[in-house]
C-alpha cells in the first residue's frame, strides 16, 4: 500500500466499523482504519463469510458477536488496528485477518487506563524493546504492510529517537498523533513536534491532530511536511470532511450513515453510539432527535427516525444490489 499523499480516516473505538469506513471512503478518504481490536479478543474469533450481506466477518466462537466486519470493496484501503502488549499474540491475531485487509497497525497511543493497565497503547511508548519485538515479529512473518500509531513523548528529541527506532523495524509508515500522553483532546495538537519526526524519517509519516475542515489538510501538510493526514473527530462529526467539494449537510451525512448501517447490519449499540456522537457535536441529546435515538431499540426504529423505512424493508427483503 502506498502511504504518500493520502487522506486517512483514523482508528476510532466503537465508531470505526464498516459503515463509517465506507462512508468516509465515499466522500474521499483513501485509507480507512478500523477501530482498535484487542489481540485477546481477536484470538477468540473465527473467520466466517456472510453470504447474505456479502461481508467477511470475524465472529467470537460460540456466539454471533461480530468483532470485525469487512468487505471486498474496502480490501485495498482498510487497516486493521491491534491493541497488544505481546509480539506472538499480535502476530496470531494479525495472521487471522491479514489476507482480508490492506495493512496491520499497532496502537501505541491510547492513554486510557484499560490500555495502560494491560501494557498496551501508550504503555508501549516507554518500552522500545517491546515495540521492536512486536514490529519485527509482524514484519518478518507477514506479507501485509505493518505500521504503528504513536503519540508524542515528553521531549521532541525522545519522540524523534523512538520514531527512528520504529523506522528501523521496516514499518511502511508511522502515524503521529500530535499530543502527549497526559494531553486531553481539547489541548491543541502540537503540529511542530510532528515536523521534527517528518524531517528525521524517510518513511511516510501520517500527521494527526486537530483537522476539522478540508482546508486543514493542506495546513497540517505544509506545517509538518507530512504528505498524508489522518483525521478522527472531524470525520466522526461530519464524514464528508474528506470531500474536496466541501462538506455536505450534517443531516445528509447522518442519513447516509444510517443507510449503511442498515445495509451492513451494523451492531445496534455501535450505531447508536456513533449517531449520538454526531448529534452531540451540533446539538444535544435532550432534544427530540437525541431522545428518540436513545429510546430506539432496533435498527428498524432508527430507520424510521431517519426516514429510511422503505430502504430498511428493501434490505430486509434481500434486495441488496438495488440498495447499494
Ligand atoms: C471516539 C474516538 C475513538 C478513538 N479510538 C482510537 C482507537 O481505537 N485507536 C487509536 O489509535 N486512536 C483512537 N482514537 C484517537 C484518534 O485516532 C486520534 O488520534 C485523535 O482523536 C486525534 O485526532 P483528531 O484531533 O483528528 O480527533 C480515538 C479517538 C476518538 C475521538
Amino acid at each position: 500500500m502506498d502511504y504518500r499523499n493520502k487522506l486517512v480516516l483514523a482508528p476510532m473505538v466503537r465508531v470505526g466499523t464498516l459503515p463509517l469506513r465506507l462512508l468516509a471512503a465515499q466522500y474521499g478518504a483513501d485509507i480507512t482504519y478500523g477501530e482498535e481490536i484487542i489481540d485477546h479478543k481477536m484470538l477468540r474469533c473465527e473467520r466466517r463469510i456472510n453470504e447474505l450481506i456479502g461481508s467477511t466477518d470475524f465472529v467470537e466462537k460460540g456466539t454471533q458477536s461480530v468483532v470485525f466486519r469487512t468487505c471486498d470493496e474496502e480490501k485495498d484501503r482498510v487497516v486493521f488496528q491491534i491493541g497488544t502488549s505481546d509480539a506472538v499474540r499480535a502476530l496470531t491475531a494479525a495472521q487471522l485477518v491479514c489476507n482480508d485487509v490492506a495493512a496491520i497497525d499497532i496502537n501505541m497511543g491510547c492513554p486510557k487506563s484499560f490500555s495502560l493497565s494491560g501494557g498496551m497503547g501508550a504503555a508501549l511508548l516507554s518500552k522500545p524493546e517491546l515495540i521492536h519485538d512486536i514490529l519485527t515479529t509482524l514484519r518478518r512473518n507477514l506479507n501485509t504492510p505493518v505500521t504503528c500509531k504513536i503519540r508524542l513523548l515528553k521531549s521532541p528529541h525522545d519522540t524523534v529517537e523512538l520514531a527512528r527506532q520504529i523506522e528501523k523495524t521496516g514499518v511502511s509508515a508511522l502515524a503521529v498523533h500530535g499530543r502527549k500522553v497526559p494531553d486531553r483532546p481539547r489541548d491543541p495538537a502540537k503540529w511542530n513536534e510532528i515536523t521534527d519526526v517528518v524531517s528525521a524519517l524517510s518513511i511516510p509519516v501520517i500527521a494527526n491532530g486537530d483537522v476539522f475542515e478540508y482546508d486543514d489538510f493542506e495546513r497540517i501538510k505544509s506545517a509538518t511536511g507530512a504528505s498524508s493526514v489522518m483525521v478522527a473527530r472531524g470525520a466522526l462529526w461530519n464524514a464528508s470532511i474528506f470531500s474536496p467539494e466541501g462538506k455536505v449537510s450534517h443531516e445528509a451525512v447522518k442519513t447516509e450513515y444510517i443507510r449503511k448501517c442498515i445495509l451492513w447490519d451494523n451492531d445496534l449499540k455501535s450505531t447508536k453510539h456513533t449517531i449520538k456522537e454526531m448529534i452531540m457535536h451540533y446539538s444535544c441529546l435532550e432534544l427530540p432527535e437525541g431522545k428518540a435515538v436513545n429510546k430506539s431499540e432496533s435498527m428498524a426504529d432508527l430507520a424510521e427516525l431517519y426516514g429510511q423505512k422503505e430502504y430498511y424493508q428493501l434490505v430486509k427483503q434481500g434486495f441488496f444490489d438495488a440498495c447499494r
